[in-house]
């Protein structure tokens, strides 16, 4: 069944429109990663999810209610870290856990809650001398609260130290596992990759890609950087290389040629150098990352082949 359902949703402010034509589906127990840089249209998505902000057009349901008709309803079974939540200054740790327990009407262990986001030892100082790190931990501790259903994550990693961002992630995990949706936006992938079943990459409120990070994988994954070291390279060596099967591009400073190709294509590199006399002192070979493939979506949305890109229409 599906947690998020999102059909022919478009936000518009004035003249910009955050978000167009969105269709996007997450299924229940699914750890969904929602990317895209600054301006994108995610938080205006999660907005849009939490009816704090009405679509222009189309329908958006979550857990399996309307959004807007039945808000009271979705917030009581989510979860909800926002971007830039402000803390009581003056209220401790424990009573921002007690007040999110309240006003979800559960009862539950404080302390436990504070423990598992590594705060408990500063439970009773006043939030307002938290440490930005602290602060996020806190407010992800309150949306922890109940056991929700469905966990909205708005950048959820920002301000948190590596070990911190690792914590966060073994919550995500461990949540999933219990059951939960996880449905969290960020604007780098590096920090998504590990825990995500599947990624949408936002940009200029277009969905441009949606997929597993094993199928984003695979779509980088055919192609290698191949460095070969040389004592000098021509244009007439490049060629002989471009001329290869599986290679599809060559380049060089002089002392370095720099291959784009297929695994399987590296040896016939270095062969075809060497039969041209070029002396190969060294190689090494580097994989496409998929951070890589992150920037080209969310810089020129051109689509690598073999990635599903469900809006061919990628606004420029
Ligand atoms: N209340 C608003 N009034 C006018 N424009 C808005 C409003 N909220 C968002 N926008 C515009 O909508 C677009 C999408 O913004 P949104 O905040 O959803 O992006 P985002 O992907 O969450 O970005 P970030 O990573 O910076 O948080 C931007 O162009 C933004 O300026």
């Amino acid at each position: 069944m599906a947690a998020i359902e999102l059909e022919g949703v478009t936000k518009r402010y004035g003249d910009v429109t955050a978000v167009s034509d969105l269709h996007l589906q997450v299924e229940e127990g699914e750890v969904f990663g929602f990317l895209g840089p600054n301006g994108a249209g995610k938080s205006t998505t999660i907005n849009m999810l939490l009816d704090f902000v009405r679509p222009t057009s189309g329908t958006v349901r979550v857990l399996s209610r309307d959004a807007q008709a039945e808000s009271v309803a979705v917030r009581r079974r989510t979860g909800v870290l926002p971007e830039g939540y402000d803390v009581y200054e003056r209220l401790s740790g424990r009573k921002h856990v007690e007040f999110a327990m309240r006003s979800k009407e559960v009862d539950g262990d404080v302390d436990a809650v504070l423990d598992r986001v590594g705060i408990l030892d500063a439970a009773d100082r006043p939030a307002g001398g938290y440490s930005k790190g602290m602060r996020q931990r806190l407010v992800l501790g309150m949306a922890l609260v109940g056991d929700p259903d469905l966990l909205i994550l708005d950048e959820p990693s920002s301000g948190l130290d590596p070990a911190g961002a690792k914590e966060m992630r073994e919550i995500v995990r461990a949540e999933a596992d219990r059951g939960a949706t996880v449905f969290f936006s960020s604007h780098v992938l590096g920090q998504v990759e590990s825990v995500c079943d599947r990624v949408g990459i936002m940009r200029e409120g277009d969905l441009v890609a949606e997929d597993s990070i094993e199928g984003l994988r695979e779509a980088v994954g055919g192609e290698e950087q191949l460095v070969v070291t040389v004592d000098a390279a021509s244009e007439d060596d490049l060629d002989a290389v471009r001329a290869l099967d599986g290679v599809s591009s060559a380049a060089t400073d002089g002392g370095t040629v720099t291959v784009s190709c297929s695994s399987d294509a590296k040896t016939r590199v270095i062969g075809a150098l060497e039969d041209n006399g070029v002396t190969v002192k060294d190689f090494s070979t580097q994989e496409a990352s998929l951070e890589d493939l992150f920037l080209t979506y969310a810089e020129d949305g051109e689509a690598p082949d073999g990635v599903d890109a469900p809006d061919a229409e990628v606004a420029e």
